[in-house]
């Protein structure tokens, strides 16, 4: 029997990065009863996490966290490149394709404070932090009077910020703090609806070279066609609206009575104004459902609607 790899899997080293690779690892290693030997994890730095101290959005945007793994993947150092959905830009390099995704976690924010309930509860002119645009606009829009401060790194950082009255509240991803067992942490989780999410998450997205029928037919078996869907309508609209991450934008896809229902907000910097939409179409329909519910969202914004 062969003793060689089977497939290399790529990830950054993150703990997040480094769970999803793991249970990527261990569900091909269940669809195929291969040992974890023959899967092994390759990890790769990527420039994003070098970068600590200022908004991604400002050091140049999504593609800072995989770009070192897509190289990676061409040179053949990797099979298959594994992605929070989230981080992965809509445009991906040539030669490079998405095969699908897991099945996707919790897609909710979670707020995260010492002595709020939540959102609303948070005592005027309190402090959150996050770095994300589309929180921060999220947040303004429902706190007007609150201030949000740049805020990154991971859950223990944020949680000493915390606990040293820096900060009043923070947001994080449901999934990411699923996947690292940390939901103890959680005070209250935002309903979608009061708090849309962002396009992609709690979605693991499996990168392949475009041309290896070998890894994609070794991976289908792992993939979540509910999830793919989703993902679909939600990148097509991502994809309409902005490609660079500097726009407040959320949106978010799911079956509903065998429907595809998407939902899209694009927001000001500063939360003071917003457009939605909602559509419901077939799934097979997935990627023009996406765009027109990103171009009717273009069609309606007024110029300078993006303006800080
Ligand atoms: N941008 C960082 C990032 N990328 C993916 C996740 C969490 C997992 C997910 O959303 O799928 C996070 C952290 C967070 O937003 O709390």
């Amino acid at each position: 029997m062969s003793t060689s790899p089977a497939f290399v899997i790529g990830t950054r080293g993150s703990p997040l990065a480094l769970a999803q690779a793991h249970e990527t690892q261990r569900r091909l290693i269940d669809a195929h009863g291969l040992p974890p030997e023959r899967l092994p994890l390759q990890i790769i730095k990527t420039t994003g996490d070098r970068i600590q101290d200022r908004a991604l959005s400002e050091a140049g945007g999504k593609g800072l966290f995989t770009k070192e793994l897509d190289i990676a993947l061409l040179e053949g150092s990797i099979d298959l490149g594994v992605h929070s959905a989230k981080d992965l830009p809509t445009a991906l390099p040539e030669g490079i394709v998405i095969a699908g995704y897991l099945p996707r976690e919790d897609v909710r924010d979670a707020f995260i404070s010492l002595h709020a309930r939540n959102l609303q509860d948070l005592p005027e002119g309190a402090v959150v932090g996050s770095a994300s645009l589309r929180r921060q606009a999220e947040i303004r829009r429902l706190r007007p009077d609150v201030k949000v401060t740049l805020l990154r790194g991971n859950v223990e950082t944020r949680l000493a910020r915390l606990k040293r009255g820096e900060i009043d509240a923070t947001l994080l991803a449901m999934a990411g703090l699923r996947r690292l067992g940390l939901t103890e942490h959680v005070t209250a989780v935002l309903d979608v609806e009061d708090f849309l999410p962002a396009v992609g998450q709690g979605a693991i997205a499996i990168t392949i070279r475009a041309d290896d029928e070998k890894v994609a037919r070794a991976v289908r078996p792992i993939l979540h066609a509910e999830t793919g869907y989703a993902l679909a309508a939600e990148r097509a609209f991502l994809t309409v609206l902005d490609g660079s991450c500097r726009t407040p934008i959320a949106g978010h896809a799911r079956l509903v009575d065998g429907e595809l229902e998407i939902r899209g907000l694009v927001l000001r910097p500063n939360g003071s104004g917003s457009l939605d939409v909602v559509r419901r179409g077939a799934p097979e329909d997935a990627a023009a459902l996406g765009r027109e519910a990103g171009l009717d969202l273009r069609a309606r914004m007024p110029d300078g609607f993006l303006d800080p």
